[in-house]
């Protein structure tokens, strides 16, 4: 049996007297990838809060048990900062040291080699994205946070970085918690999916998830699964 990593039980928030999130109780074991869909204004950002502290005065029990790396919203960073891309997995680092040497090896398994000197304001939405990816990668944490990792990042950059992500899951064991409107993706990589909209509407290995379900959610949800098998078609056909 894995052992349980996050554990959320009665779970609920609200803002203004406006309840955000309400009874939300769910587990995920060591190793679980695990997508979080739902639509505009579901919560789901509100939950990553919650999960990595940002978000204090809610009710109910969250506990995590591990160290967690978090890649929050893309649009959380400011590329008109004038750094490189060392400089910004240092400042990850906080006030610990950590060697050149290794960021560089970060760097280099994420696809980034020869680019420590490059300004992030310089690189595009999937090089970005795969540095927040090293950054996040420093301390080696147990649990991986990420919030809609594919927002500015193109078709082939988002497919790159979902396979490289599902490569360090099983490399590192890692155990990985993304929201995603990438319901393709999220189908293709994830082994659970926990579909939410304020309450937890369903939870579940992918493979049971019924398409039902989640249309409860997103009456738009003919639209996302077209988007579907077109990537599983790109992707049986090698185009990346
Ligand atoms: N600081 C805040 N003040 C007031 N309302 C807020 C605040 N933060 C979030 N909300 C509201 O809480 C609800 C949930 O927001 P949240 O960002 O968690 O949704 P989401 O599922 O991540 O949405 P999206 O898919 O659009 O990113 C929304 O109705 C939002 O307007």
């Amino acid at each position: 049996m894995s052992k349980v990593v996050i554990s959320v039980s009665n779970l609920s928030y609200k803002i203004n007297e406006k309840w955000i999130l309400k009874n939300i109780t769910f587990e995920v074991k060591r190793g679980d990838f695990v997508g979080i869909v739902g639509p505009n204004g579901a919560g789901k950002s509100t939950l990553i809060k919650i999960l990595v502290g940002e978000i204090k005065n809610f009710e109910g029990h969250v506990k995590l048990y591990g160290k967690i790396g978090y890649i929050p919203q893309f649009q959380t960073i400011n590329r008109e900062v004038p750094i490189n891309s060392l400089q910004f997995i240092k400042m990850g680092a906080y006030k610990r040291k950590v060697k050149e040497s290794y960021i560089k090896k970060l760097l280099n398994d994420v696809g980034l080699a020869g680019k420590e000197k490059q300004l992030i304001g310089t690189m595009s939405g999937g090089e970005l994205q795969r540095l927040s990816l090293a950054r996040a990668l420093l301390y080696e944490p147990d649990i991986l946070i990420l919030d809609e990792p594919e927002a500015g990042v193109d078709q082939m950059g988002k497919a790159r970085f979902y396979d490289l992500l599902y490569e360090f899951q099983k490399k590192l064991n890692l155990t990985i918690l993304m929201v995603s409107h990438d319901i393709g993706m999220i189908f293709e990589k994830c082994n659970t999916i926990m579909c939410l909209n304020k309450t937890l509407h369903c939870h579940g290995p992918s493979k049971d998830v019924r398409p039902e379900e989640i249309n409860t959610l997103f009456p738009d949800f003919d639209i996302w699964l077209r988007s579907k098998n077109h990537y599983e078609r790109k992707h049986k056909h090698g185009d990346f």
